[in-house]
Parts: structure tokens; sequence; C-alpha cells
């Protein structure tokens, strides 16, 4: 580059770049012409958005734990930096009172059973929570979101590819990179540092090109169509990639004079709720980090995330992390403490590169929950919709889910801080981390290029998510069920040009990646925003019944009891308030604005439910399916039996009654759709896990029965062996006996009387085949017991009783006796004649044959 070039793409570079405008129809377009094209482009958002969701099924609990690691530094955050939070009740050595969790459905109310209570919101004292969130970023006005800015964001919602931004980091330093104004978005390695002059240097196009600092344009680019995309239903998913110290923390948290990503977001979807007065919201945020693939709850109390990693269960799309702590936040100032807390627990370091580089991924994720506020909301427990256009048959009858039939739209933003890549250090430990850092975002790098093979050219094939924690995590998204931004942040200097090829090479990847992002209309009563109102619900209830029998019952109670009695309406009364509180609506935050009252609320979900507990909930899911289902036959018998109009009524009026009536139909199809789909995902996990269970167990028999039945051939062969060396025992016994029955006949015919000691009969002798037929029978009967598997006697083809087992010899065991020998095996003597004459042997030789036939 000469000098030239490189001060004037320097100036470039460090020049703040205003706000970008996605996807011009051509270069030199107007920004008139861009907003035009992107409004064409976009849907326009509805003013009641559209329901979406995904049953989740929880565990809730209040808590209020929140001690920073000692270990490493705070990070300063955009949303500006306060001291921490004074809690109420907190203990000499600055720990927090644990406390227990929400009680599942059908427990009583926690005021009931103060110490069973698992969700004790009272302990939070709004007056010390007090935070003034417009005070943290004063200048970036929420306001900015309006109808028109929404709908030309929300032209990225079409999208079905990956957005991908390049951010070059500004530097002083001699650069290697040019960003061509002639070809928009791109950016090329300026010719004289290519290795081949020859080539014209590679133009990378993407869909911004970003330099300086300015955070503000950047999210406007990059970020914030997504943030208004979760917020309008769709998982949707920010990440920065890049080299070590190339700017991506700097882009997602930012500092304090410029807030990044997450700060930003965090504004526009309070911003986002305020503006919508037709929803209510719920917001839970978690925070983790993959920290040489072990996951770490950043929220959790630093001593149970070391010794509780998270774990990542469930399968595909249907992905679970557990123990994950997820905390409710209801204002900037809550999300703030949530940031701190998380951002302490990170682990950062000084390395050769960078002063305090990541040393891990880490990812802060906001669970969306919203539906269409009912009429009872604003006065009185809610009694959930009257169903449009309809007349019910009896006073009070049916009604269109009053306690939990309203749609529950929830979708995840997801927004992620990628460890760096980076060469091997100086430091031992460093260079550790740095490996699990670099196998992590190879594989990350594999997977993305074998999904972008597999949209292009429409295969299958197999894409190795589970090679590591962090691909496994981001499987539901990559697969396409969330809408992605990507920063990819490279550093221009010289020095880096290896390191920002291959960062350029991997955004080129992932733009070929492929995206469905769906909304889904549920109704999930399991959603915790409706388990509050049900609670809420249940208590006014309860209020309300104390009170009618207060003035009776106050009669009868001593003073201390009237004062335990008003204690719990007062404790009932304010539980009612602080849940009421947790719900956000578009007045809410408005009124938390002015007052500033509302209390942070940390929250633990977790999600580790039982096989047992699903199929539980699956029942109970069921059950109400049916009831669905009775509803809308009674509604629809009702519709049917409704007065007809008089024939001269007004067009009008019978199109309007035709009008509802389809409405009312419609809204209950959604009612049972949504629990049917709401059905789809339990009922895959639990057929998932028992055909798994059912698969292992039929593997472990096939394998026995394998072992069992290459026994029995053993012991069959064996069988036929003993049978063998029988015969052959029984052969020569008979041979013997024949043997002494002759030599007995002879010793008669000789005339001489038989001595009174006869041949001694044959002995087994040690050494001999009798006691070496025994032994290795014995071994034979050790080593089965060693080797074989243990059956049952009724499971095995042949029985042997231990006291059973006779001694024999296989064949070859056979063959190795030589000797057969026999006590007092000595010569034969021949019988001495009557008058002493020495027996004649010829005689004696012809009765025995050889003596060797005996063995
Ligand atoms: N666009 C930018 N404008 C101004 N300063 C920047 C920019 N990008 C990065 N920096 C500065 O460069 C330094 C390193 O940036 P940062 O920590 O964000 O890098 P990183 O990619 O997150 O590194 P690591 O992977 O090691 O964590 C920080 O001091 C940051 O403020």
């Amino acid at each position: 580059m000469s000098s030239s070039s490189s001060s004037s793409a320097a100036s470039r570079l460090a020049r703040p770049v205003p706000f970008t405008p996605k996807r011009p129809l051509s270069a030199n377009a107007s920004s008139d012409d861009l907003t035009a094209a992107r409004a064409t482009r976009s849907t326009a958002i509805p003013s009641t958005p559209t329901i979406l969701g995904s049953a989740k099924k929880y565990k809730a609990a209040l808590s209020s734990e929140s001690r920073a690691r000692t270990t490493s530094k705070v990070k300063p955050l955009g949303l500006g930096s306060v001291p921490p939070t004074p809690i109420r009740g907190q203990s000499a050595d600055g720990s927090r009172p644990k406390t227990p969790s929400t009680p599942r459905r059908g427990t009583d109310s926690p005021f009931l059973q103060p110490s069973m209570s698992e969700m004790d919101v009272s302990r939070i004292d709004p007056e010390e929570a007090l935070v003034d969130f417009q005070t943290v970023e004063p200048g970036d006005v929420s306001a900015e979101i309006d109808e028109s800015t929404l709908e030309a964001l929300n032209g990225y919602g079409k999208e079905d590819k990956v957005l991908v931004s390049i951010r070059v980091k500004p530097t002083e330093a001699a650069l290697a990179w040019e960003i061509p104004n002639t070809i928009p978005k791109s950016i090329k390695l300026e010719q004289q540092y290519t290795k081949s002059s020859a080539t014209p240097p590679q133009d990378f196009r993407f869909d911004e090109v970003l330099t300086g600092s300015d955070n503000k344009s950047m999210y406007n680019a990059v970020a914030r169509s997504h943030v208004c995309a979760a917020m309008d239903g769709y998982n949707a998913v920010v990440f920065a990639y890049g080299q070590t110290a190339s700017g991506k923390t700097f882009t997602l948290t930012g500092d304090e004079d410029q807030p990044g990503i997450i700060p930003r977001a965090m504004k526009d979807i309070f911003s986002y709720i305020r503006r919508t007065p037709a929803r209510e919201y719920l917001l839970r945020c978690s925070y983790l980090e993959i920290y040489n693939e072990t996951i770490h709850d950043l929220l959790a109390p630093p001593s149970s995330s070391v010794t509780q990693p998270v774990q990542i269960q469930g399968t595909g799309a249907n992905i679970i992390l557990t123990p994950l702590r997820e905390e409710v936040v209801t204002s900037l100032k809550s999300v703030r403490e949530v940031l701190q807390r998380g951002e302490g627990n990170r682990r950062t370091a000084s390395t050769d590169w960078n002063e305090r580089s990541s040393r891990s991924h880490s990812v802060f994720r906001v669970v969306i929950e919203s539906r269409e506020r009912g009429s009872g909301d604003d006065n009185g427990p809610p009694s959930g919709r009257t169903t449009p256009g309809f007349r019910p048959p009896t006073p009070g009858g049916p009604r269109l889910q009053a306690r939990g039939g309203r749609s529950v739209q929830t979708s995840v933003l997801s927004l992620i801080d990628l460890a760096g890549s980076e060469k091997a250090t100086s430091d031992k430990e460093r260079t550790r981390e740095g490996k699990y850092i670099n196998t992590s975002l190879l594989t990350l790098g594999t997977v993305i290029a074998t999904l972008a093979e597999n949209s292009a050219k429409n295969k299958n094939d197999h894409v190795p998510f589970r090679n590591s924690k962090l691909t496994r995590m981001l499987q539901p998204s990559l697969s396409g069920n969330a809408r992605i931004s990507v920063i990819c942040t490279i550093n221009p200097d010289t020095s880096a040009i290896g390191e920002s090829t291959s960062t350029l090479l991997f955004a080129q990847r992932i733009k070929r990646v492929q995206l469905n992002a769906q909304k889904k209309e549920v109704v999930d009563t399991e959603a915790l925003l409706e388990r509050y109102r049900k609670e809420i619900e249940d208590l006014k209830k309860r209020l309300a019944e104390r009170e009618a029998e207060a003035p009776v019952r106050t009669r009868r109670l001593s003073a201390r009891e009237q004062l335990e009695e008003s204690r719990a309406m007062n404790d009932l009364n304010t539980r009612i308030k602080q849940l009421t509180k947790l719900i956000l609506t578009s007045q809410t935050v408005d009124e938390s604005r002015g007052d500033q009252s509302r209390p942070s609320s940390p929250t633990k979900i977790d999600f580790d439910m039982s096989p047992y507990q699903l199929q539980q909930e699956l029942l109970g899911a069921r059950r109400h399916i049916e009831t669905q289902e009775q509803q809308i036959l009674s509604l629809e018998a009702a519709l049917s039996a409704r007065p007809e109009l008089p024939a001269d009524a007004p067009e009008s009026e019978k199109d309007r009654l035709i009008a509802e009536q389809a409405k009312t139909i419609r809204e209950l199809e959604i009612v049972v759709r949504g629990y049917e789909d709401n059905l789809g995902e339990p009922l895959r996990a639990v057929r998932e896990d028992v055909e798994k269970e059912w698969m292992e167990k039929l593997e472990k028999e096939v394998r026995r029965r394998e072992e069992k039945e290459a026994w029995a051939d053993e012991l069959v062969k064996q069988l036929e062996k003993e049978k063998k060396a029988r015969l052959k025992l029984e052969d020569e016994r008979q041979a013997l006996a024949s043997f002494v029955k002759r030599f007995d006949t002879l010793w008669l015919s000789t005339g001489v009387p038989l001595p009174s000691t006869k041949l001694n009969p044959p002995m087994p002798t040690p050494g001999g085949a009798a006691s070496i037929f025994a032994e290795r029978q014995r071994t034979r009967i050790v080593s089965s017991e060693v080797d074989m598997p243990t059956v049952a006697e009724t499971d095995s083809p042949l029985r042997i009783g231990t006291g059973m087992v006779e001694p024999s010899l296989l064949e070859e065991e056979w063959d190795d006796v030589k000797d057969v020998s026999f006590e007092n095996d000595g010569p034969i003597l021949p019988p001495p004649t009557k008058n002493g004459d020495p027996f004649k042997p010829s005689g004696l030789r012809d009765v025995l044959g050889e003596r060797g036939n005996l063995s």
C-alpha cells in the first residue's frame, strides 16, 4: 500500500460510520429510496403482535443470591455503573438469604405455608432497589422505535439467510485492507499484500462493512432488526466472531461511552413494550459461559456454578440447559444488575494481545413471553376474554380460557460473545485455554461449512454439532429456527493478515447457511406469565374470602391471633401487588419510568423434569385438550342454537354477526391447534426417551442370549467328549474284568488253590490316569465358573449339579496319559504248581495277550 493510499484508507477506517441502511437496491440509491424499498419488502407490524411460543415447563424460584466472584474485575457496562443494591436482611458477610422456589401447580399459596414458600418476592424491598434507568444511557432515546422504523427493520424477517457484517477495528498501524468505494459493502486485501501479484485480490462482499467506534450505528445496522424480530416472536441470535482483541466484547458489551449490543437491545426491548399497549410481557434473563468445554452459569453463586456445571440435555432442536438460573427482569436497572453479576463472573485474563481477553464464549439470553392483555386485566381479577359474538347458554357459562386460554408467545434472544481465536501464548494456562477456544471455533467453522454445503447442494450430510459444547448449544439456531446476525471483527493491521483472511472466509461461509425461522402460536398454560396470572387470581379470591369472614372471626380471636390474621392479610396483599408488578405492560413500563419502584426480582428457573414428570404434564395437557374440545362442541351447539336474525335485519348487521362467529371459531381452532403443537414437543421427547431405553434393553438381551448360546455350545461339546472318555473307561473296565476272569479260570485249571490274597484290585495311584483326570475336571469347573456368565439353572440348556460331576477326561487329555498304573502294579507272577514246579509261561501269555492292550 502506498503511503498516500494507506493514510486515506486509515482515515476511512478510523472515521465513525453513520447509520448504514441495509441492502440498497443500487450502490447509489438515496436513503429515501432505501427506506421505501425496505418498507415494501417488509410486512407491516400488526398492532397486535402475532402469538407464538414453545411450551416450556419449568419450576420457578425467586432468589436473591448475587455474590460476585472475587477473582475477576467487573468490566464497565454500557448501562452505567451503579453501586450494588443493598438488600434488606443482608447478613454480615454479605451473603443474602436464600429464597426457595415457587410451588408447582396444585400446591397451596406460599402464604399459608411460609416455610415452604419457594417464591418470596416480599424480601426484595422496592424502595431499596430504586434505579433511574434513563440515566444509564442519556441521549439514546428509546422513542426512536416508531412504527416506520419497525416496519423497515422487520424487512430482515423475510430473509432466510444469515445477516453477516464485518467490523474493522480502528488502528494507528499500517493497514492491509481497503474498503473500495466502487463496490459497496466489500473489503479486500491491498494488492501489495497478496502473495501473487498476478492474481487480483479477492473482493469479500457482506451485508455490512463497518468501521469506527460508533456502537450506535453499528447496533442499528446489525442487531436492531433481530431484537425487534425477537419481540415479534422469532428466536434471534446475534454473535460476534473474530481474532482475539479485534473488538468482539467492544461490539457486544461496549463501554460507558459506547454501550454495545446487549445494553442497547435491552433498552429497545423496554421501548417496544412501552409502545405495545395491547400486550403484556414477562422477561427472563440468563447468562452463561463455556470455559474449557464446561458450561458455567454466570448467575449462579460461584461455588455452585463450579460444582454444578450446566448440562445440555435433549436432542436435535429440542435442547435444554440445566440447571440454569433465569432471572425475571422488570426494568433496565434489574437488567444491569444481572449483567453486572454475570460480567463479574466471566473469565478474562491478560494475554499477549489483549489486556482483558475473554477466555470463554459467553451467552446472554433473554426469554420473552407475551400475550394479549385480557379485558379483566386492569380492573379486578382477570377473568379472561368473553368470546366475541358469543352469548353463553347459561349465566357465567363457558369463556375462552378464563384460566389460561390466551395464547402465550415465547421467543429467545441470544447475544453471544465468542472467545477469540489465537496463536500459542507465552503463558501455559492461557495456551491450554487457547486450545479449547480454537478447537470449539474450529468445530463451529466445520459445522457452518457443512450446513452451507448442505444448503448449497441440497444435501443432508451429518453435521458434527456434538463435537463441541458451543455448536451443540447453537444447534437449534444454526439448524434454522432463528434469525441470525453475525458480526465478524477484524484487525486490519498488516501483522494480522492471516487471521483476518480466515475470519473473512468464515464470514463468507456462514452467509450461505439457510434459515427458516418460524413463529407459531401456542396456548401455554404452563408459561410463567400464566402461572403468575393464575396465582394472582387465587390470592385475590383468598383475600376476598378472608375479608368477608373478618367481622365474625375477629370477635372470636385473641389480640395476638388478630395481629397474625392482619399480618397474613397484609402478606396476601403485598404478594398480589408484587406479582402484578412482575407482569409488564406498556402501562407499567411507563409507570416504572415515573415512580421507579419496580423491584428487581431474580428468579431461578430450572428445566430438569424427569420423564415421569413430563408424562404427567403430558397427561394434564391432554385432559386440557379434551376440555377444550368439549368447549368447542358446546360453543358450536350454542352458535347453532342462536335465534336467527329477522329477515329484514340490515345486511351490515348480518355480516357483522357472521364475521364475529367466524372469528370465534377461528379462535377456538387456534386454542386446540396450540395445544396439539404444545403436546408435540414433550410427546416427541418422551417417545425418544422410551425408545432409547427399550433399544438399550433389547441390545442387552440380545448380547446375553448370544453369550448363553455360546456357553451352551461349549457345554454340549464338553459333554460329547466326556461321553467318549466314559466309553473308553468302560472298555477298559470290561477288558480288566475279562482279564481277571480268565486269570482265575487259568489258575483254577492248574489245580493250585487260590492264595488267600488275590490279585489286588486296580486302584488309582498318584500321578496316574484317575488323578490326572480328577485334576483336569476340577480345573474345568473352576475355569467355567470364572469365564462363563452366570445363568440360572432354568436358563441353561444343561444342568450341572456340582456334586454330580464325575471324573472324566477329554479325548486329548486321555491321549496325554502315557501310563495307566495301578497300585502294586508289579510283574504278574505265575501261580506255583502243585509240586512246586515253575509255572509254564507260554500258556499264561496266551491268555493275557500283550499288557499294552489294557492301556
Ligand atoms: N471498534 C472499536 N473502536 C474502539 N476501540 C475498540 C474497537 N474494537 C476494539 N476496541 C478496543 O480494543 C481492545 C480489545 O477489544 P475487545 O476486548 O473487544 O476484543 P475481543 O475481540 O473481545 O478480544 P478477546 O477475544 O481477547 O476477548 C479493547 O480495549 C477495545 O476497547
